[in-house]
């Protein structure tokens, strides 16, 4: 890995203009802090939106600010209004961010919208190729930019590529609203490794894949015909340090040293020992919960009279996306609750809520942490939230309380804090009370477990941490392509083939010779296939097996006429070219009317599973179910099976979507030496694409080329990546 790129919807500088002059000031937030130290260290560019709309101004001062931000080795993509409307404004945050929060009934569906969306998202990813070498890595940033990873890897195929969202993924309920949902997953799958702030993001996100896709996921890694893309959770963090250090910094000020800001806040204290503050800090967004939380400070208000004139709620609403309806309406909504809770409860001399509409400058931010008893952070939801990191950093001595929303991506790293559910007034209003009459000891326990960790894991390791996994996403690709039968190595293995007098092949046949059906009496060979086994058995000197778990009498029928041998049942039976059926091995199957009920009681229980039953073992199918549900209840059925099998010498396999039980000893590897039967083959070749191949791979002769179909970890010396792939590997033959 080269330079390392970052694209982003913002650049990390805002453009101050001070008459004439212009400038950039750094922004202070978590991602331009973090990614700075990425793309500096690694010799990169940032390429992102200078946050200005291009039809406002002239050209030559759209270049002097693009001369500003070349100067900080950014490379500023162009936004006009009409692309500020329909892709900022519009797809991003009309259609994508309100039903990835869950606000489906906010998410509009706009054909207009999604077009400009596809033309800026390609923007920003010519932006990105013309920065990039071959060899270079790029990390593209949030929900702006879905479609950007896919649009690089296109063209440029040799450059590794991060995506990191920053919002929450929709369960696949309510991403499957989306009528791009597929371009959109699409678009994502052109990353490397795709970055979650949680575990629960990502599991979203698989669903989806699978649902939308079929493709197979192991572990944590998604396997399309050619690549590998990994899929994982990185809680992001903050600049730990910063805030601790500005924190100690604001504890040491003289009097005289203070701001304006300050000195109200020691004012309050002062008029009365007992006062107590409460904070509340975010954008104006209807996902960070503000109107349930101003009723529910009410709620507190009307229950614990006992509270009012000594506690004060101060509300920082940093103004956002004030273009977009549902954002207007909000502040309406917002002002209009401030004023009737102030009317309601305030005096002369006590006004229950403190309102700023504006943001703050980083040290009023660090006093508001500092000062403030209780922080009350109740999002509807949130991706993550690091305001609720940044006043748990700012709590030098580890008092104070924080109550924070379940539905914050925080909240998983937080399990010290005082949970609650953002729409249940009565429980928050019960919260508060219980934060501020919390006893020093517990607030300070609570506090120091929830520093230990964001200390640990703040926003520098974060972004090492993914880089790393980056690096890893690389290396595993490269592994695989290591493997990977290319043009030039099939021809070498054509050329070892020719060489040869006496070949032996084995083909596995679903997911190797065809491809896979839902119902698998549907998967028989087509027009090329015959073609392609009748080529191969033309040749006096090849004898060619088709070894499968399939049962004899589907496999005889599909290749009657053909000169082909076939093993059946996984080694259980064999029919050579002019023989008659014999077994391979001796076996009985008095044990199947045990395990028969309990697979019957899984497909009662899991719809579109079945059950398959061979000569000599019984299969349970599930590909036609709901995959997690499928999966989840396969591991189930292995659990349940061993408790019946163990009176009997019996295995279970567990290939592509099935789970078989047969007679234990035998296996394809044990077939294919049976068969092989110390004949002096000078050329052996098999080909599977799943783990009860691995037997074969495993036991034939070093010398054996073995070919995995598909990209998971193998026994076999060489991949390909598909069932396309091996009939044209064989076509060459
Ligand atoms: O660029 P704007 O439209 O003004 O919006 C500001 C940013 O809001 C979102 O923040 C998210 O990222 C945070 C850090 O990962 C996370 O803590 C929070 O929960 C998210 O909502 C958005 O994702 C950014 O792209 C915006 O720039
Ligand atoms: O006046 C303000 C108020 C907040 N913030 C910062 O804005 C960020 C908000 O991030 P968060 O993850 O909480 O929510 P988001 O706005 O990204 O959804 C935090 O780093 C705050 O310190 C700020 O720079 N100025």
């Amino acid at each position: 890995m080269q330079k390392i790129h970052i694209v982003s919807n913002r650049l990390p500088f805002s453009i101050k203009e001070d008459g004439e002059n212009i400038t950039l000031e750094a922004s202070v937030g978590g991602l331009a802090t973090g990614m700075k130290s990425i793309y500096k260290d690694y010799g990169g560019t940032w390429i992102g939106w200078p946050g200005i709309d291009s039809d406002t101004i002239s050209n030559d001062k759209m270049e002097a600010i693009d001369n500003l931000f070349i100067e900080e080795k950014c490379a500023s993509v162009h936004l006009n209004s009409e692309e500020i409307h329909l892709f900022y404004e519009g797809f991003s945050n009309r259609t994508i961010w309100p039903l990835f929060h869950y606000f489906t009934q906010f998410a509009d569906f706009n054909q207009e919208d999604w077009e400009t969306y596809k033309a800026v998202n390609q923007k920003f990813a010519d932006a990105a190729i013309e920065t990039m070498d071959d060899g270079d890595a790029v990390w593209v940033h949030d929900y702006q930019l879905l479609l950007v990873p896919e649009m690089i890897k296109s063209k440029k195929p040799n450059v590794t590529i991060g995506f990191f969202l920053h919002i929450p993924f929709p369960s696949y309920e309510v991403f499957r609203m989306l009528p791009w949902r597929k371009e959109i997953i699409k678009g994502m799958l052109g990353a490397d490794l795709i970055g979650f702030h949680t575990y629960d993001y990502e599991r979203h996100f698989f669903s989806c894949v699978r649902r939308l896709f079929g493709y197979e996921i192991s572990f944590n890694q998604i396997h399309i015909e050619e690549r590998i893309i990994i899929a994982d959770s990185f809680p992001m963090g903050i600049d730990y340090e910063k805030f601790l250090k500005s924190a100690q910094e604001v504890g040491m000020k003289s009097i005289t040293e203070k701001s304006e800001l300050h000195k109200e806040l020691d004012k309050y204290f002062l008029s009365s020992p007992d006062r107590k503050l409460i904070l509340s800090i975010d954008r104006l967004d209807y996902t960070k919960g503000i109107p349930n939380r101003l009723k529910a400070f009410a709620r507190f208000l009307e229950k614990y009279p006992e509270f009012r004139q000594k506690v004060t709620l101060i509300m920082l609403a940093v103004p956002s996306r004030g273009q977009v309806d549902h954002y207007q309406q909000l502040k309406k909504e917002v002002d209009e609750l401030v004023g009737q809770i102030n009317g309601a409860y305030g005096s002369i001399n006590y006004t229950p809520i403190w309102y700023f509409y504006r943001s703050l400058p980083f040290n009023n931010l660090i006093e508001l942490y500092s000062s403030c008893d209780v922080a009350l952070i109740t999002p509807v939801r949130d991706g993550m939230n690091l305001v609720a990191k940044e006043y748990v950093a700012s709590r030098i001595n580890n008092t104070g309380a924080l109550i924070l929303s379940e539905m914050a991506g925080v909240a998983k790293e937080m399990g010290e804090a005082l949970l609650i559910n953002p729409v249940d007034d009565e429980e928050m209003a019960d919260c508060i009370h219980q934060a501020l009459t919390m006893p020093v000891d517990e607030q300070k326990s609570r506090m120091s477990f929830m520093k230990e960790r964001i200390q640990r894991y703040d926003v520098f390791k974060w972004a090492n941490e993914f880089i790393k996994s980056l690096k890893k996403a690389e290396s595993i690709q490269t592994d695989f392509l290591a493997k990977r039968i290319t043009k030039q190595l099939a021809n070498k293995l054509v050329e070892k083939y020719s060489g040869s007098k006496k070949r032996a092949i084995f083909l596995d046949y679903d997911g190797t010779l065809a491809h896979f059906k839902k119902n698998p009496l549907d998967a028989k060979p087509d027009e090329e296939l015959h073609s392609i086994i009748k080529n191969l058995t033309s040749n006096k000197q090849n004898t060619v097996t088709i070894i499968s778990g399939r049962d004899r009498y589907t496999l005889e029928k599909w290749f009657n006429g053909h000169k082909v041998n076939l093993i059946c049942e996984h080694g259980v039976w064999l029919k050579t070219v002019d023989g008659e059926w014999e077994m391979l091995t001796t076996v009985n199957n008095n044990w199947m009317p045990n395990v028969r009920p309990v697979m019957e009681n899984f497909v009662d229980r899991t719809p579109g599973s079945f059950i398959e039953e061979k000569n000599y073992s019984l299969v349970w199918h599930y590909r036609k179910s709901e995959p997690e549900q499928g999966e989840l209840r396969a591991n189930e059925l292995k659990d349940e099976l061993n408790t019946h099998l163990s009176n009997h010498n019996l295995e279970i396999m567990e290939g592509n979507k099935v789970i078989e039980v047969k007679s234990g000893g035998i296996n394809k590897g044990v077939a294919a030496l049976k068969f092989l039967n110390n004949q002096p083959f000078d050329f052996i070749m098999a080909i599977g694409d799943d783990w009860t191949d691995e037997f074969m791979f495993r036991e034939l002769p070093e010398s054996a080329v073995t070919i995995k179909v598909g990209l998971k970890h193998t026994k076999a010396a060489y991949k390909v990546e598909s069932v396309d792939a091996v009939r044209g590997l064989l076509k060459m033959m």
